[in-house]
């Protein structure tokens, strides 16, 4: 329904506007706020894992998203990236429901997580593993069985994913590796390929979910600052991890969850300050 539809209402005679929530909650995002999670909650059988959860991510922000083991940060990305369906609660990316549609719809729409390399891609080479990645991508055999006529374009298309593979690995700076199999990386060049596989799918929002672990110093650096060069170009990072210097160095606004709970918002400063937050975390240094 438009947004011009209105309906008079009988008793005040005030105009009703006839739109459904998700077109009124679209009219009223800006389209700067590239995810949206408003009274989120999950359950587990008797367990709450997310009770009533709200935030916003701002576009081109790297915020942080920490909290204690059992926070219930995990369960926030999944029910965001539609791995779990919430028990309650929405999820807006760009203004437009995106709650419990199913992972791949979700990122078709912009929205991508790092995932581990799954043992089938460690049979892979790296250079393969990108090429797989395209949310778009049709294979060649696909496409040549239903419109024969277009082989110049499939070979061009082929063409063109190959040279964008090879420009996403020497910006990772994983290009000498593009034929060595995807198994045998080292954890930290296997964050790298995981990253490099979600530049590949045209992100809007990417949620990175402890891309850093296991990551020796040199790789962390790079791909801190891959992660902060993308971010320039205007791409938006939600990003758990459970190193706080991390966080708090790189991170301009940071959400602190604790018992399924939002406990704090804020930035760095603000975090390190709230006596909440200190109490949550139990004097650990944050
Ligand atoms: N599939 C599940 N079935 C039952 N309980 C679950 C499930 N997933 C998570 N939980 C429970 O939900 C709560 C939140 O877990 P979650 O993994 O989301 O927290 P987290 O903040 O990511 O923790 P961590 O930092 O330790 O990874 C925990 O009590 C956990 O045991």
């Amino acid at each position: 329904m438009s947004e011009s539809e209105t309906e008079v209402d009988a008793e005040s005679g005030e105009a009703e506007s006839m739109d459904s929530p998700v077109e009124r909650a679209a009219q009223q995002t800006p389209t700067s706020l590239p995810l949206r999670v408003e009274g989120l909650a999950k359950q587990f059988g008797g367990i709450t894992a997310v009770d009533g959860v709200s935030f916003e991510v701002e576009a081109g922000s790297l915020t942080g998203l920490i909290g204690p083991n059992g926070a219930g940060k995990s369960t926030t990305f999944n029910c965001i990236t539609g791995v779990h369906e919430p028990t309650a609660g929405n999820v807006y990316l760009n203004g437009e429901e995106i709650t419990g549609l199913a992972p791949y719809e979700i990122a078709q729409r912009g929205l991508v997580r790092t995932f581990q390399i799954a043992r089938e891609l460690s049979e892979m080479t790296v250079l393969e593993n990108l090429m797989l990645a395209p949310k778009h991508q049709l294979g060649e055999s696909a496409i040549r069985s239903v419109l024969p006529g277009l082989r110049d374009d499939v070979v061009d298309q082929e063409e063109e994913l190959r040279e964008r593979a090879w420009e996403t690995l020497e910006f990772f700076e994983i290009d000498h590796l593009a034929t060595e199999y995807a198994g045998t990386l080292s954890g930290g060049q296997r964050k790298l390929l995981e990253m490099a596989r979600v530049l590949m799918t045209d992100p809007e929002v990417v949620l990175l979910d402890e891309p850093l672990a296991g990551v020796n110093p040199t790789l962390e650096e790079k791909l801190l600052d891959r992660i902060h060069d993308l971010r320039a170009e205007g791409y938006t990072f939600l990003f758990v991890e459970h190193d706080m210097d991390v966080i708090m160095n790189n991170c301009e606004r940071i959400i602190v969850m604790h018992q399924g709970r939002v406990l704090a918002e804020g930035t760095a400063e603000d975090i390190r300050n709230n006596e909440q937050v200190i109490e949550a975390y139990l004097g650990e240094d944050i």
